[in-house]
């Protein structure tokens, strides 16, 4: 091991990600090219460095770090390049350079002990000089905390987020009880709280540690769908992760349940335990649908067949019995279920309840909990409607860390019928929040297909509310003669009974090509999209076609199938900006999608005239502009909204040349090509391949082996989830749990 003293001249390559960084350093009589794990380093810095030298192939002989320490630069020089480099708010390199030249040598120790002196420099007033004195010292704080933490592989995101949440204490709390930041910090887990409590000496029979693998064992369930889990596959589970015996595992339950952080419940055969927010979701739903549906209408003084039938001539339509059943329904009952596969006529009969509520002069709200949903909804309704947390009136708490609804009991939604769409998508707590807003006496109007995945966060909300049979349900399943013509439409049905599918018909919509490998797979998806489909159906081959995949890994996943998607659809080019973050390139003209819901997220359109907030899970948009200063990627939405992504956010957006066909509910595309090829079996089902393929509005192109598309057909094991709320729903009725109104 060699120690090298120099100042950084120049920063060559940095990744944000990880701190790994390739720099210039001049010493005393040369320049050197130093390499290595170096987070929050800037020019003008004199850094002592310990390694060696290696020799690259490429460039050469070079320096490898191992450790180093950061000296404040001393000489004027090295001063004024060092606050020149940004990295104080409110020093640009001319203030910097005036500052040094009034301080000299001492500008440092002004900044940090007397930063009001800087107010003898012109320009600056004491609010200014307030602000780089904070800033340096913030600067310090953070540095230091980033490199502690280097050696527990917290990366400098990391440390930003500690840092923001615990300020000046972080360090303290971080070698306290790191299981806080599995709690308290978006993106740390308990698997990376648990290695840094290993590294730092913390008993694996901690009362904390063991708190928090038991959280984390609920939270993962919740990952699976499970609203709770029954106590033997919780203490199992949690034993899996925790590596100790189980009888502590038992004792944490017990104080956890104490701190009110879970909920036991008796359940059949034994105990059920439940993370708290989802207890009272689950237990809240329940009420709240009976206390909703058990309202009683006043008659109204109208002819509801005659009402019917007047909008059936000015609309020009006939509606079928179960149609003119579901109309009825929605308006006598103050809870309904409309479900139905595509083209059963769902979306004629909610826009004939629409206008049969209008002419009633009634008020009605419709949501959808996607921005494409709501947005389509929109569209088919020629209404407004919003996503359900805009509904909602979502802000955020002070803290601006949680969100909270602005609408609930204290102030309810105003309206007399609400409408939710695609809602197979909501889940327990959202659907929650949504009744908690909605009064006794507005008729609720569900609308979804309960045969389509469920949804991503925990319950299976609209499939337990219809088999409870506590409120009206109108199931459609009459395919419409022109949605006949449709093989998109046939198939999906077919799907759903567990038949053979029509595949290749002349001129139709649905189309299977026979590939056995998954080289062979791969390679014909990129000549689909690239040549075949563009120049046959003349469409648009990045935006118009979605490849979906039911899953990430493997060479059909969606992150190989991105970067082959990448390198034919958008490669690289000298005139496209790129940047790479965890292993991902990004470049101008990508394919990306929001995968987190971001509602205070800010866009505006190129010309500034139209602002506002909010990008959603599952909005798909395209990079525009890589500010490489500025160290923002610029992603366009919606063809005009355009939203700036620090690089520090850029694990909200993922490629989506290829999606999942998870992330796919709610939004359709003109084409889909789906890969048919071995998966683990829990992903092989019948519900994921008609969510897939009911995405599609104008061609379906599966690719692969036909026993995987039949083997799909045939699946349909629905992977259970641990949810009451069936069985609540019935059993808190026939209880009498609620009373007839509130
Ligand atoms: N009563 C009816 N008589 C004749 N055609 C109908 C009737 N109801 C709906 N249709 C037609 O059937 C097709 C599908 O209807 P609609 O779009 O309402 O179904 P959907 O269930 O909303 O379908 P998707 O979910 O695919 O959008 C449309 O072309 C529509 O005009």
């Amino acid at each position: 091991m060699e120690n090298i003293k120099g100042m950084i001249n120049e920063i060559i390559f940095k990744n944000e990600d990880n701190g790994y960084t390739v720099a210039t350093l001049e010493t005393n009589d040369d320049e050197i090219t130093i390499v290595g794990c170096l987070p929050t380093l800037s020019i003008g810095e004199t850094i002592k460095v310990n390694g060696k030298w290696i020799n690259h192939k490429i460039y050469g002989p070079q320096f490898e770090v191992e450790s180093f320490m950061i000296d404040t630069p001393s000489s004027v020089d090295g001063i004024i390049a060092y606050l020149s480099s940004g990295m104080i708010k409110g020093i640009g390199p001319k203030i910097a350079e005036k500052i040094v030249q009034k301080f000299g040598v001492d500008t440092i120790d002004i900044i940090q002990r007397s930063p009001q002196l800087l107010t003898q420099i012109d320009g600056i007033g004491i609010k200014k000089a307030e602000q780089i004195g904070e800033s340096f010292e913030k600067e310090r704080e953070l540095r230091n905390l980033i490199i502690n933490l280097a050696s527990f592989g917290i990366g400098a995101n990391y440390c930003l987020r500690i840092y923001k949440r615990y300020k000046s204490n972080s360090l303290k709390i971080v070698k306290e009880n790191p299981y806080r930041l599995a709690q308290d910090i978006r993106g740390i887990g308990f698997k990376l709280a648990d290695d840094i409590a290993k590294k730092i000496g913390i008993s694996p029979y901690s009362k904390d540690r063991i708190m928090q693998g038991i959280i984390y064992t609920l939270n993962q369930s919740l990952g699976e769908g499970h609203t709770f889990l029954p106590r033997s596959k919780l203490v199992s589970e949690a034993r899996k992760i925790l590596e100790i015996e189980e009888n502590y595992i038992k004792d944490e339950i017990t104080s956890l349940a104490l701190d009110h952080q879970i909920q036991i419940e008796k359940g059949y055969s034994e105990e059920n335990i439940y993370l708290l927010p989802y207890y009272i979701s689950e237990n809240g739903v329940c009420r709240k649908i009976i206390q909703l549906s058990q309202h009683e209408f006043e008659k109204l003084e109208i002819d509801i067949d005659e009402e019917i039938k007047k909008i059936e001539e000015s609309e020009d339509i006939s509606l079928a019995k179960n149609q003119k059943d579901a109309v009825t329904k929605a308006l006598e009952k103050g809870v309904f279920v409309l479900t139905g596969g595509p083209g059963t006529g769902k979306t004629t009969t909610i826009n004939t309840i629409i206008k049969l509520f209008e002419n009633l002069n009634m008020e009605i709200l419709l949501a959808a909990p996607t921005g494409r949903a709501a947005k389509r909804m929109s569209e088919t309704t020629n209404k407004e409607a919003k996503t359900i947390h805009r509904l909602l009136e979502m802000g955020y708490s002070q803290d601006d860390d949680e969100f909270v609804f602005m609408k609930s009991e204290d102030d309810p939604l105003e309206a007399d019928v609400v409408i939710i769409d695609e809602v197979s998508m909501v889940d327990v707590v959202l659907m929650y929040s949504l009744l908690k807003a909605i009064k006794v006496g507005t008729r609720v109007i569900l609308v979804g297909d309960s045969d389509q995945l469920p949804s991503v966060g925990a319950g299976n909300v609209l499939r337990d509310i219809i088999d409870s049979q506590i409120v009206p349900v109108v199931k459609l399943d009459e395919i419409f003669r022109q949605a006949k013509e449709s093989m998109i439409v046939v198939n999906a049905h077919k799907i759903n009974k567990g038949e053979s599918l029509l595949l290749n018909q002349k001129d139709k919509d649905f189309y299977f090509i026979q590939r056995t490998n998954n080289e062979d797979i791969v390679k014909e998806i990129l000549h689909l999209v690239d040549k075949r489909l563009p120049e046959y159906y003349k469409v648009n081959k990045i935006k118009d076609i979605q490849i979906l995949s039911p899953m990430r890994k493997g060479d059909l996943g969606v992150i190989n199938l991105n970067n082959e998607l990448q390198k034919v659809l958008n490669p690289k080019d000298r005139l496209k900006t790129e940047e790479v973050f965890q292993n991902r390139i990004f470049r101008v003209g990508d394919k990306v999608m929001q995968i987190k819901n971001n509602y205070n997220k800010k866009w505006e359109t190129e010309d500034e005239s139209e602002k506002g907030e909010g990008i959603y899970n599952g909005d798909i948009g395209y990079v525009y502009y890589i500010n490489k200063e500025e160290k923002t990627i610029h992603v366009i939405f919606d063809e005009s909204k355009i939203v700036k992504y620090e690089y520090s956010e850029l694990d909200e957006l993922d490629h989506s040349f290829c999606t999942t066909i998870h992330k796919s509910q709610g939004s359709e595309f003109p084409i889909v090509i789906m890969p048919m090829a071995w998966a683990p079996p829990m992903l092989l089902t019948r519900n994921l391949l008609y969510t897939g393929v009911t995405r599609a509005k104008r061609l379906v192109v599966l690719v692969g082996d036909i026993k995987y598309l039949n083997y799909m057909i045939k699946n349909n094991k629905i992977y259970d989830r641990y949810s009451n709320l069936k069985g609540k729903l019935s059993m808190f009725r026939d209880e009498g749990i609620i009373e007839k109104s509130e």
